[in-house]
Formats: C-alpha cells, structure tokens, sequence
C-alpha cells in the first residue's frame, strides 16, 4: 500500500477536522477513474475533469471494479463517490461517443452500463455517500441520487437534461426521483430540465447537507467516520430495508439474504447443516419458539 501523499485538491480542506491520508492500492490498474483508501473507508473518483466527469463504457466498467473491491473487503465500512476538481462530480454520458444506440466503448460495441451500476450501488451492503462539487447532471445526477447520502458543496448544480439531449432515465432515474423528493418535483426536474443550486436540492430533500466547498470531504469523512462507528450488520440490513419496496422482489430478496446470512450464524441454523454432515436427523426440539 503506498501513500499518496496528495495534496488536497485546490478548495478543499479538513478544515480543522483530523486530516485523512488517503492511500492508493499498489497494484491500482484504473484509467477514468482513482481508488483509495483510508481509516476504513474507499474513495472512488471519477477522473475525467476535461469533460466533467462524464462516464463513458471504460469509466463504467471500472467504477464497477472499484465497487465490487469495496464490497468484499472487510476492511471498508464506507464508500465515498466523487468526481475529480472542485467543477463536477459527474455530467452523465460521455455525449462525444454517444452512438444511435448507447455509448461505444474502444471495439465499437454500444453499452447502457450504468444502470448495471446503478443496481450495485444499490445491492451493496454498505452505505454508498455522494461527495458532489460542482455539477451532478444528467446520469451523473442519477449516480448521486441512487447513492445512500449526499453531501453537497455550496457550489454544487443539479439537474436532468434528457429531454433536452435525447434521452431520459425511467428506471431508478424516475421513481427514485418521485420517492425522493416527491411526484411533482420529479416530473419539473425532468420535464422543464432546470438546474437547481445546493440550497434548493436541500429544500426538496435531494441532497443530506450543503457545506462550504472547503469543507466538503472533511465534512464527508466526518460523516463516514460516523457511520464507521456503528454496527455494521445494523447499516447492512436497514439498506436494504430502505431499498426493499421500490426494489420489489429483488429488494426482498437482498433484506432476505441478510436474515439468512444471520441464520447461518446461529445454533440453530448449524443444526441443520450438522446433522446433514452427521448423516441424523436435525434436533431441533432444543431451539425456543419465541412469542
Ligand atoms: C455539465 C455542464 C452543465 C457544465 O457546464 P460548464 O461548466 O459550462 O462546462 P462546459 O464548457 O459545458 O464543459 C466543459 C467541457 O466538458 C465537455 N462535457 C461536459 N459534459 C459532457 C458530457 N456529458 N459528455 C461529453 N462532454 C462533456 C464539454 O463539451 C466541454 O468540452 P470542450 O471540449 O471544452 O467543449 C455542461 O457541460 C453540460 O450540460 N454537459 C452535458 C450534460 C448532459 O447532457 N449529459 C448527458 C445526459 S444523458 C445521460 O447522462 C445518459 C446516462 C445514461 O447512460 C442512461 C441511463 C439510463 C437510461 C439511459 C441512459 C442513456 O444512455 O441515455
């Protein structure tokens, strides 16, 4: 593991706060994007501040890396989203590569492969915080609407622009939205393609908390350290609790799987499974049936 030794990039500080060294993996093997890591948490940047953080099929491909690294090392507890510079954290589809039926990646092959990460971001079952300076706008808005938390900078845009670009999320881009900050201002940010400051995407519940640019990762890591210090089996199963009903059976299935992954835990789960090994019948007579 190396350290970084980075400088915080220009605008923000810790204002005040313990600083966080982040450090990236040494066999670190990204293009669009950084990975690092620090006090149990993993930053993932979008780094592609020429075009505002737009995502093209590679930016996908390996955020969905980046996360699936998250997601089985035991040793992160907190996933912090952001996009590189203080200008956006993300401005959607790469619209330079955009073919008549989706994003091209390097062989001409055209891809949708957000909504592939939109699912994960979602399945993962540790929270997921949008760190967002700068714009989040059009699938760059969905990403920070589909993770757990956001904290906003006092400079921070939101907005959709399909309609204007030829293009529109129905999926979670649409009933998140209305589950979020309600079916009127869901259909007005869609329908009018509007942009709404950091303040206004507080008012309608878009966004957790506005800070000064300054502070924004102090802030977050702040947050996440918090969120560190908790259960982590009680954060797991309250998402998917949280994602349950919207996802519908795919979402009980996720909060289903935490029950068994605890069952498996206990005697009596074990009871099965050894007297399966042990060639007997389960005994579980021994086990309480609890009002
Ligand atoms: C984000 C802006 C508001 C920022 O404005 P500003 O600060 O003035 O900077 P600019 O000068 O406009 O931009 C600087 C530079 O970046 C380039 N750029 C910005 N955004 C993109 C982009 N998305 N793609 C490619 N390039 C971009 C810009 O051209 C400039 O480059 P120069 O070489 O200097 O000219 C503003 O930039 C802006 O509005 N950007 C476009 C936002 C947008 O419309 N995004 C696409 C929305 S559609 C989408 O994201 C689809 C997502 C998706 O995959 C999907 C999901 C679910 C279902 C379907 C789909 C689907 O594929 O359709």
């Amino acid at each position: 593991m190396a350290s970084d030794n980075m400088q915080q990039p220009e605008g923000r500080s810790n204002a005040g706060r313990a600083p966080i060294v982040w450090e990236t993996p040494a066999d670190d093997r990204y293009r669009d994007i950084l990975y690092q890591q620090a006090e149990r948490i993993a930053k993932i940047t979008i780094n592609r501040p020429e075009v505002r953080n737009a995502f093209r099929p590679q930016t996908v491909r390996e955020l969905i890396d980046a996360f699936h690294r998250a997601h089985m090392d035991p040793e992160i507890g907190v996933i912090v989203l952001t996009g590189a510079g203080d200008l956006a954290f993300c401005s959607g589809g790469d619209q330079r590569i955009r073919g008549d039926a989706g994003y091209q990646d390097e062989s001409g092959v055209e891809h949708l492969n957000v909504l592939e990460l939109q699912r994960q971001i979602r399945t993962l079952p540790k929270p997921v915080v949008a760190m967002v300076a700068g714009y989040a706008i059009g699938g760059g808005h969905v990403l920070h609407l589909i993770c757990d938390l956001t904290i906003a900078a006092d400079n921070a845009r939101f907005g959709q622009t399909g309609p204007r670009v030829g293009s529109f999320d129905g999926g979670f881009g649409a009933g998140l939205m209305a589950r979020t900050v309600g079916l009127k201002k869901a259909k007005e940010i869609w329908f009018l393609c509007r942009q709404y400051d950091a303040q206004a995407a507080l008012d309608m519940g878009l966004v957790n908390t506005v800070v000064p640019l300054r502070e924004l990762e102090s802030e977050t890591v702040d947050w996440c350290r918090q969120m560190n210090r908790l259960s982590p089996t009680a954060l797991r199963v309250l998402k998917s609790s949280f994602n349950a009903d919207t996802d519908g059976l795919a979402g009980i299935q996720e909060l289903a799987g935490n029950a068994t992954a605890l069952f498996y835990t206990t005697e009596e789960g074990q009871e099965g499974r050894n007297a399966f090994l042990e060639k007997r019948e389960p005994d579980f007579h021994r086990f309480p049936r609890r009002p």
